[in-house]
């Protein structure tokens, strides 16, 4: 597939010699020397069960911090600010899709995707028209926002799910495979109104499923990514 963004772009996430172990004394389970993401770029990220997986995207998304290295999140120092900033730089510059969704059930769709416009401070005047805009592109019914989440179903909590990470328009948005539950079918339509719906963002997914590849413009497997000896 061609790549709507030329590799010239600036990085937006960079790795530089990020090793990370979860106990003083356990083994690394990851060792990354050098990796990054371009501005746009769309990027998947397959491996095994126990590869590291989710361990990256924590690391990426600044909830671990790395035991050596750093991680610099759209040129600003990331894993290594204090803990409150880089809740802020996540707030602002990330968008995150996790396995379970985490909505909260008991709020709307609308509170839902609102609470992810607050903790980033967007104060955008038109926030209301931008979540009924991004619920429409993911052809979620308007009747969907006062809706409580407990009461969607999977396919649609994802959609909404999408929605809440796009909704400050994140440089980055991080996607945890959020498909092993769905059928091929749904899985199909799934990615596809995720990229169309992440155009302006980086993405970066992660999944064991090297079948998605083709919505991508790179892939690189853990194995070759991640040099640790501690993986499974
Ligand atoms: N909180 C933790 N404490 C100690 N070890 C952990 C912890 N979380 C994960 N690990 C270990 O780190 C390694 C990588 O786990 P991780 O969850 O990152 O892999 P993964 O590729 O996401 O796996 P899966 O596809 O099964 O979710 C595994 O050996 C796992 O046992």
């Amino acid at each position: 597939m061609a790549s709507p963004h030329p590799t010239s772009a600036p990085p937006v996430i960079v790795l530089d010699g990020v090793t990370f172990a979860y106990t003083a004394d356990g083994p690394d389970i990851i060792d990354i020397p050098a990796w990054s993401v371009a501005a746009g770029e769309h990027a998947f990220v397959s491996g095994a069960s126990g590869s590291g997986k989710s361990t990256l995207l924590n690391l990426v998304t600044g909830t671990l911090v790395p035991n050596t290295g750093t991680i610099t999140l759209a040129g600003q120092p990331f894993s290594s600010a204090p803990a409150r900033q880089r809740d802020h730089l996540r707030a602002t510059h990330i968008g995150v899709v996790f396995q379970q969704f985490n909505l909260i059930g008991y709020l709307t769709v609308q509170q839902n995707i609102a609470a992810a416009a607050y903790f980033a401070k967007n104060k955008r005047p038109d926030l209301n028209q931008r979540i009924a805009e991004l619920v429409d592109a993911l052809q979620l019914p308007d009747s969907v926002l006062q809706a409580r989440a407990e009461t969607l179903s999977v396919g649609q909590q994802q959609r909404v799910a999408i929605a809440r990470a796009l909704v400050n328009q994140p440089e980055v948005l991080v996607v945890d495979e959020p498909t092993s539950a769905l059928d091929a079918n749904a899985r199909d339509r799934f990615m596809n109104l995720l990229i169309d719906n992440a155009r302006e963002s980086a993405v970066l997914f992660v999944s064991h499923d090297t079948s998605l590849k083709h919505h991508f413009e790179s892939h690189i497997d853990m194995a070759s990514l991640n040099q640790a000896k501690g993986k499974v």
